[in-house]
């Protein structure tokens, strides 16, 4: 937690005024007591109005200022944990947005929105109390029990008597209940997961009825999460009656003992009145203390979750990468993977020893089974993985060697789900390139076949998307996301089985449309329909991550068991001779 304190850096001024005024109005409440004694001892004693009335004055007066010293420092208390918190949200938003895939697998989304708002909340209430009570509290007990020492010695045994009593029933209760936050705040990222995946999915959930199952799913899961802050909730009530109890038990020693020293003369009335005020004042400060003590344990927990993240080393980093200015000679490949091997982790390669060269304007195809290999084979090129073995080569420079802006700017990516944000399609086209005209969007989405919906609707360009696309059709929303990759004219074109929730026709004037491009784009199809890619100038095949074969739909055909397999599960005979 300590490692966030750099986050106070702007807030310097905050957080030192901020205790010195909260430490002087525990200053004046440590001398009200003293006061009250004196009026007692003197003022009604003697039967002096005027001296009560003086002194009550000043003790209004001590009050008042006391309340403004306290608004001061909230001020202040508010301002730096608000900043704190904006400061740290933005880092780690910042960080976030660096991570590679495989660090935001591991992590899981739903832990990391839990993390940059809850946990971030639980830090910025610790600089709060930090400001406002760390010092207080611990001042109101020491002042109080010196406050004591100084009005009688022997009477502030009695404090210290208390005081100990209450550091064990402290200690007894932290250490048993402080254990439970850290599983207390791994429940809540659960019920975010929860949550989350019922909101995005609540359409198949419903078309499925499975909201019963889900919502026994949230249940369980709330009930955990009932269970251990219940567990937490009964230890830590038993915290308030004892130490009202230990300290009730003090106030009770101090009129016993201190009746019997003022029958003696040793003690004035006023004077165990103030011991009495100085014991309650322990009390209530203790009580900040175990408030503290939870508090602080919380953010500890959050700050270890926080500092995760923003200690979090991007498996894929660009960091010293220089801008590459490559030969793009037809000599050299645009795309050439050689040897390459890459696992997600599990025991065995996701991808194996593939070896494979794309010549600049190819149109090549990528087809295999489900779980092939195709999707991680394709997020190799745009870096979203690092090859573990081999290298990955974009006009013949290593694509760890560009700088990661220069390498995906050349790259026009749609991803296997169409994901559009909210805003209208012009902000949508907009993506890859901030500048593009009209004109420009208006080509895109001919080729992409988004034409004609775009140009009935009677906003045009500035047709509502909300958000992720729910009010257009799967196929719409497809064709809108190859338009958005089209604009500002890629140098590769990747397709990640892109076409899927196209009709036949659809897909195949796409095809004829890309085919105009020309050799301008180097276009990669992932598809798991053979007639999408049955005119490529190169298919590879995939099978359990392994190439199993690279040629034309004719010599595959011929010659690769695999292709043609897929293709005879597929295409009638005369669509496999036929062009
Ligand atoms: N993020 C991930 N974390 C762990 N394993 C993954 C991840 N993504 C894919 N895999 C695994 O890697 C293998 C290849 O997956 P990939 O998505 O590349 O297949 P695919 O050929 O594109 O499949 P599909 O046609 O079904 O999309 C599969 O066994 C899959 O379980």
């Amino acid at each position: 937690m300590w490692k966030l304190v750099k986050y106070l850096k702007n807030y310097k001024k905050e957080v030192i005024l901020g205790p010195i005024f909260k430490l002087a109005e525990a200053v004046l409440e440590l001398i009200a007591p003293l006061i009250m004694a004196d009026i007692i001892d003197t003022g009604i004693k003697n039967a002096d109005a005027d001296y009560v009335l003086r002194m009550g004055g000043i003790m209004i007066l001590i009050a008042a200022i006391g309340l403004v010293c306290a608004l001061i420092c909230q001020y202040f208390a508010a301002k730096a944990s608000q900043g704190f918190g904006t400061d740290l949200r933005n880092e780690m938003f910042a960080r976030i947005s660096a991570l590679s895939h495989a660090e935001i697998d591991a992590v899981g989304t739903p832990s990391l929105i839990t993390r940059i708002t809850n946990d971030v909340n639980q830090l910025q209430v610790a600089v709060a109390m930090l400001i406002r009570l760390v010092i207080r509290a611990p001042f109101l007990v020491i002042g109080a029990t010196v406050m004591a020492v100084l009005i009688d010695w022997k009477m502030s045994l009695i404090f210290v008597a208390a005081a100990a009593g209450i550091a064990v029933i402290l200690y007894q209760i932290m250490s048993r209940s402080v254990p439970f936050y850290k599983t207390i705040q791994k429940l809540l990222d659960r019920i975010s997961l929860i949550t989350r995946e019922n909101l995005s999915g609540v359409r198949v959930i419903r078309a499925f009825s499975k909201q019963e199952t889900e919502q026994e799913r949230f249940e369980e899961g709330a009930d955990d999460l009932k269970r251990a802050s219940l567990r937490v909730g009964k230890i830590s009530a038993l915290l308030n009656p004892l130490t009202y109890l230990t300290v009730n038990i003090g106030i009770i020693a101090i009129i016993w003992f201190g009746g019997g020293a003022v029958n003696t003369g040793m003690l004035e009335q006023g004077e165990i009145v103030a011991l009495v005020q100085y014991m309650t004042q322990i009390l209530l400060a203790l009580i900040v203390v175990a408030n503290l003590i939870v508090i602080f344990t919380k953010a500890s927990a959050s700050g270890v979750r926080v500092n995760e993240i923003l200690e979090m080393q991007a498996a894929v980093s660009d960091t010293g990468n220089r801008e590459k200015h490559p030969q793009k000679t037809d000599a050299v490949p645009k795309i050439e993977f050689q040897n390459v091997s890459f696992s997600y982790g599990g025991d065995e390669m996701d991808l194996e020893d593939v070896s494979v060269k794309i010549m600049r304007g190819q149109t090549v195809g990528v087809i295999g089974g489900t779980g092939s290999g195709k999707t991680t084979f394709v997020n190799l090129i745009p870096r979203f993985y690092d090859a573990a073995r081999g290298r990955v080569l974009v006009d013949g420079e290593d694509v760890r060697d560009y700088p990661l802006k220069q390498l995906r700017g050349q790259i026009g990516i749609v991803p296997q789900q169409a994901v559009l944000f909210s805003g209208t399609v012009r902000d949508n086209m907009r993506w890859r390139d901030r500048e593009a005209t009209d004109e420009e969007i208006w080509e895109a989405l001919r080729t992409a076949q988004a034409y004609d919906f775009v140009k009935r609707s009677p906003e045009k360009l500035g047709m509502p998307i909300l958000q992720g696309g729910k009010n257009l059709s799967g196929g719409q929303r497809q064709r809108l996301t190859i338009a958005r990759a089209l604009v500002g004219r890629p140098e590769i074109l990747i397709l990640d089985d892109s076409a899927s929730a196209l009709d036949f026709a659809t897909d195949a004037a796409l095809r004829k449309a890309l085919r105009e491009y020309g050799r301008e784009i180097t276009v990669l199809m992932v598809s798991q329909r053979a007639a999408t890619l049955r005119n490529a100038d190169k298919i590879i095949v995939l099978s359990d991550g392994r190439a199993v074969g690279i040629g034309t739909h004719e010599e595959l055909f011929e010659a690769n068991e695999v292709y043609r397999e897929i293709c005879l599960s597929q295409l009638s005979e005369s669509e496999v001779k036929g062009k």
